[in-house]
C-alpha cells in the first residue's frame, strides 16, 4: 500500500462572509499526479495556501507525510516544493544565484547544494542563461526559472499552482514534460489548473472543484463515465423545422437536440451508431447538411452536467 502524502479533512476557509473552501476533502497517495481542476475563484489557491500553512482556516484537519501541518513544520516543508502562478524570484540575483538561494533554504551542505543547483538548471534547460538576470529572460524562461527555484532541493511533494497561465505553447509543453519527469523520478505532484486539457494530459487522478467544494473525483475516464453524456454530435444545417428537431430528440439514446445559429447539437446517453441514426433521419427527410462532427465527452461536459455551468473561460 502506498503512503498517504496529503490528507485534507473537512477544510473550511472563510474570507469574512465568503466561504472560499467549503468542507473540502482530499487524500493524495505517494506517486500520484493529482489535478485540482476548477474555474477561476473555485478555491484552488486558497486550498493550496491552507495546505502550506500560509493561511489559517476555520475548520478542518491537514496532514502532510502523516503529520499535522503547522506554520513551523520545517521538517515537512523541507520535503515540499511550491511553484506559484506569479513568478517569485529576486531581480537582483542571476538565474544561478536565485536557484542557489532557494535551494540554500533547505540544503546546508555546500557541495550537495552546488550539485542540486546544477541539476535543476539542467532540468529546466537554462544552462546558457545562468548568468542572466530575470529581467532579461522571456516569460517562458522566467517560468522555468521559477520552477527550478521550487524543485532544486528535490522535494518529495511538488505543488504547482497554475504554472502555465499566459505561457507560450513551447514553454508550456516543456513545463508539462518536466512535471511528468519529476513524477517519474518519484515526486508526488499536485497540479492546479482551469485548463481541462492539461489536467487530462498529465494527471493520474482529478478532483473537480467548484465553490470551494470537491464535487467529483476520479481518473478522467471515471469522471466521464459518471455522467449521462456519451457523445455530442454537431451538424451544420441551414434550415430545419422545430418538428424535425423534436423528432431527432425522440430518437433512441438522444436526450437533447438543440438547433441554434445554423447548427444542430445532439446529445446522446449511450449507443454506438447515434451519428448514423441522426444522419439517416436527415437524409430521409431531404434535409441538407454540411459539416458533421462527433465528440466524446470532455471534462467540461462533466463539469457542465454536475454544476450547470461551463468550465471553459
Ligand atoms: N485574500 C482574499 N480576500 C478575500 N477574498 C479572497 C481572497 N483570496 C481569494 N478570495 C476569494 O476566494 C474565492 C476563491 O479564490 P481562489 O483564489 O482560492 O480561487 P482559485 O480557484 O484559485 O481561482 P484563480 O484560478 O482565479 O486563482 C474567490 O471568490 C476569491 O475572490
Amino acid at each position: 500500500m502506498s503512503e498517504t502524502v496529503v490528507k485534507i479533512e473537512n477544510l473550511v476557509k472563510q474570507y469574512k462572509n465568503l466561504t472560499a473552501v467549503d468542507h473540502f476533502n482530499l487524500q493524495i497517495k505517494e506517486g500520484e499526479v493529482l489535478g485540482l481542476l476548477g474555474p477561476n475563484g473555485s478555491g484552488k489557491t486558497t486550498t493550496i495556501n491552507c495546505l502550506l500553512s500560509l493561511l489559517s482556516f476555520e475548520e478542518g484537519k491537514i496532514e502532510v507525510f502523516g503529520e499535522k501541518m503547522k506554520p513551523e513544520s520545517y521538517s515537512l516543508k523541507k520535503n515540499m516544493g511550491v511553484i506559484f502562478q506569479n513568478v517569485a524570484v529576486f531581480d537582483t540575483l542571476t538565474v544561478y544565484e536565485n536557484i542557489d538561494f532557494f535551494c540554500g533554504l533547505y540544503i546546508e551542505d555546500k557541495e550537495k547544494r552546488k550539485k542540486y543547483v546544477e541539476e535543476a538548471i539542467q532540468f529546466v534547460e537554462l544552462g546558457e542563461f545562468k548568468k542572466y538576470y530575470p529581467k532579461k529572460l522571456s516569460g517562458g524562461l522566467l517560468r522555468r526559472l521559477n520552477i527550478a527555484c521550487g524543485i532544486a532541493h528535490k522535494p518529495k511533494l511538488i505543488i504547482l499552482d497554475e504554472p502555465t497561465v499566459a505561457v507560450d505553447p513551447q514553454s508550456r509543453n516543456k513545463i508539462l514534460e518536466g512535471i511528468m519527469e519529476l513524477n517519474k523520478q518519484g515526486a508526488t505532484i499536485i497540479y492546479t489548473s482551469h485548463y481541462m486539457e492539461e489536467v487530462e494530459e498529465i494527471c493520474s487522478r482529478i478532483v473537480i472543484m467548484d465553490k470551494g467544494r470537491n464535487i467529483a473525483e476520479g481518473t478522467a475516464d471515471e469522471l466521464k463515465r459518471m455522467i449521462k453524456n456519451n457523445e455530442t454530435i454537431y451538424i451544420d444545417i441551414r434550415a430545419i423545422s422545430e418538428e424535425d428537431v423534436e423528432n431527432i430528440k425522440n430518437l433512441k439514446h438522444v436526450y437533447s437536440a438543440v438547433y441554434a445559429e445554423e447548427r444542430l447539437t445532439v446529445k446522446c446517453d449511450g449507443g454506438n451508431h447515434n451519428l448514423i441514426h441522426v444522419m439517416n433521419y436527415l437524409q430521409d427527410r431531404g434535409i441538407s447538411f454540411g459539416r458533421v462532427n462527433s465528440e466524446m465527452p470532455t471534462l467540461n461536459d462533466v463539469f457542465l452536467e454536475i454544476t450547470g455551468k461551463e468550465l471553459r473561460d
